[in-house]
């Protein structure tokens, strides 16, 4: 034990981490020429395009230093708020963490929240200064932030570039002095942690464990504690570049695990695996249930894929445990889903997978966070909102809570009153104001939830002209004033495009929404009003003018197969059209109240 060390690699989006650990894997021969690949850790598909790690995942080194041979398993973490359970579980797995800061662009708010998590857990900070090699680098004044944040030593901070491979020797060589060997009793009763799981269609799912005390041995019979299973464990293993199986995993190691699990929601992230014989006292704290935090209706375009799409969810939901849904009807979409997100980010991932994976298309409603409700009849019950259409009637309705989170900014001075503004638009609460330096001002704010769903992160960047980091993390329920906005074309409500919205925007955002659903809305051969109504009061109006011209007329009505030809085009470009009583909807109206501002 006393020759592993375990760690992870926290830092801001794009400061660099991927490629540091390229090259720790290079330098520690971990990954030959041949192998290598940019960002080799990011092995997803969507993940390399975006450019962000979503799954966190593990990686063993083997490195000899000063003529003793150590194991060092370098535990990613993922990088988007969606997904900070999860990094919470990685870092809790690790006794020390690697803290990147961009040296052109130093301290970013999610620097900070993954410092906290990492100091929350006792982790040993090793500040690294990346991308040294820029033009734009600035390494004195942000090795003085670093030092001013973390009260360190400048001699501790260590510069490096994962561009050029400089300084990566000093990094292990820090890995291995100061970040502490793992403790724990090799001969006590199996305890290991989850942080991660993957799921792999042919081999099910594989659970990533950080073993704490005891030993998890091939062929043992185990228990998940939260969920209170038992399995035999087909194989263990290490994980190098591919996975190495081995007949045991000891205390303080990292490890892979094969038990025949064949969904995703078996395995929860932050569950304890101990002996199903010689179970643990002692169960690994900080374990949570995560829960979806967005809400939205998804919808096949043609009806008839109704079927399709609900055994395409299933598949889904099998390798993406956070993912929820349950059957729900519209009256204007037919029959769809209502289905839990993550985060906004989730929801785009889950409507893409479903699109590339499965050759889905479909529609997605106006996301919406989890509301409580309460009804005067019974003040005491909680109705759980996930749909506009769950909302009590104003006349029975008690009250309402919604969810609030804390949130962090990180600016210039320069725009402290842009991104005031902006977030008190936002219903925020400053709680907190620190100068990091005389250029640098972190922001803190209590804030609905819902606001950030709602164009949030594009404000933030437009008033901040780029330099502003957003991040924040739930700080439960508050009450609140809500109300169930409606949207009539021509007269007709659709409820597909109803909101939740709070008693002080409902107007100004009613009066948006009709005129961007004006703009919206292919214009047709007749006169289609457009209404934003709170109840049975209207409070905005537009209307979408008739169309004059038949698109066919032009082909002289002789040439009948230039007129199918134009026809098939117009069916072609229809595709993601929803027509709701003689009104043709795009699917970019459904979301259209989130980008109001474009
Ligand atoms: N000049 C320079 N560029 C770097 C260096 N390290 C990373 N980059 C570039 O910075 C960008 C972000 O690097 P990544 O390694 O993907 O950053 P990351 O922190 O892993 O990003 P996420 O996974 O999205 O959080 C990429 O375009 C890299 O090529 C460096 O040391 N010097």
């Amino acid at each position: 034990m006393k020759n592993i060390r375990n760690f992870c690699i926290i830092a801001h989006i794009d400061h660099g981490k991927s490629t540091l650990a390229d090259r720790l894997l290079e330098f520690t021969n971990t990954i030959t020429d041949r192998e290598k690949q940019d960002q080799l850790l990011d092995n997803m598909d969507l993940e390399r395009e975006r450019g962000i790690t979503i799954k966190s995942h593990a990686i063993q080194m083997d490195y000899e230093f000063e003529g003793e041979q150590y194991v060092l398993n370098l535990i990613d973490t993922p990088g988007h708020v969606d997904f900070s359970y999860e990094v919470s579980r990685s870092i809790a797995s690790c006794e020390g963490a690697l803290l990147i800061v961009d040296a052109a662009q130093s301290i970013q708010a999610q620097t900070i929240s993954n410092l906290y998590l990492a100091l929350d857990n006792d982790l040993e900070i090793i500040p690294v200064l990346n991308k040294i090699d820029l033009p734009s680098a600035n390494p004195d004044e942000v090795t003085d932030d670093i030092v001013g944040l973390l009260g360190c030593d400048p001699e501790e901070v260590i510069h490096a570039s994962g561009k050029t491979g400089f300084g990566v020797e000093n990094i292990l060589k820090a890995i291995i002095e100061r970040v502490p060997a793992p403790k724990g009793n090799p001969d006590g009763p199996l305890q290991a942690l989850i942080f991660d799981s993957v799921y792999n269609s042919y081999r099910g799912v594989e659970t990533y464990f950080r073993v704490i005390n005891g030993e998890i041995k091939k062929g043992q019979k185990i228990k998940f504690v939260a969920t209170d299973k038992e399995y035999f464990a087909d194989e263990v293993g290490t994980l190098k570049l591919t996975q190495v199986p081995k007949k045991s995993i000891k205390a303080g190691d990292v490890g892979y695990l094969i038990t025949g699990i064949k969904t995703a929601s078996e395995v929860k992230v932050g569950d304890t695996i101990t002996d199903a014989l010689n179970p643990t006292q002692e169960i690994i704290e900080g374990f949570e249930d995560v829960k979806p935090m967005v809400f939205a209706g998804i919808y096949p375009v043609d009806t008839d894929e109704y079927e399709e799409l609900r055994a395409s969810m299933e598949k889904l939901q099998l390798n993406d445990a956070s993912l929820v849904f349950v059957p729900e009807s519209s009256a204007a979409l037919g029959f769809g889903f209502r289905c839990g997100f993550l985060g906004m980010l989730h929801l785009e991932i889950i409507q893409e997978r479903l699109e590339r994976e499965f050759d889905m298309t479909v529609i997605t409603t106006v996301p919406n966070v989890s509301y409580h409700a309460y009804t005067n009849k019974y003040p005491d019950n909680m109705i759980l909102v996930n749909n506009p259409t769950d909302l009590p009637e104003p006349s029975t309705l008690n009250r309402v809570e919604e969810p609030f989170i804390k949130a962090s900014i990180i600016t210039k001075s320069d725009f402290v009153g842009p991104v005031m503004s902006l977030c008190i638009e936002k219903r925020g609460e400053i709680t907190n104001q620190t100068y990091l330096t005389t250029e640098r001002v972190e922001l803190s704010f209590d804030m609905p939830l819902s606001e950030i769903v709602f164009d949030f992160y594009d404000r933030l960047k437009t008033v901040s002209k780029g330099y502003a980091s957003f991040d924040y993390h739930p700080i439960g329920f508050r009450a609140s004033k809500l109300v169930r906005v409606d949207i009539l074309l021509n007269g007709q409500p659709v409820d597909a495009l109803s909101a939740l919205l709070h008693d002080s925007t409902a107007y100004g955002i009613g009066k948006k929404m009709c005129e961007k659903l004006r703009k919206l809305i292919p214009r047709q051969q007749f006169d289609i009003p457009i209404q934003a109504a709170i109840g049975a009061k209207i409070i905005a109006r537009e209307t979408i003018k008739a169309l004059r011209k038949d698109v066919t007329a032009k082909c002289y009505g002789g040439d009948i197969s230039r007129k199918r030809k134009l026809l098939e085009k117009q069916k072609k470009g229809k595709k993601r059209m929803r027509l709701v009583g003689n009104v043709e909807i795009p699917q970019q109206a459904f979301m259209a109240v989130l980008k109001l501002n474009e």
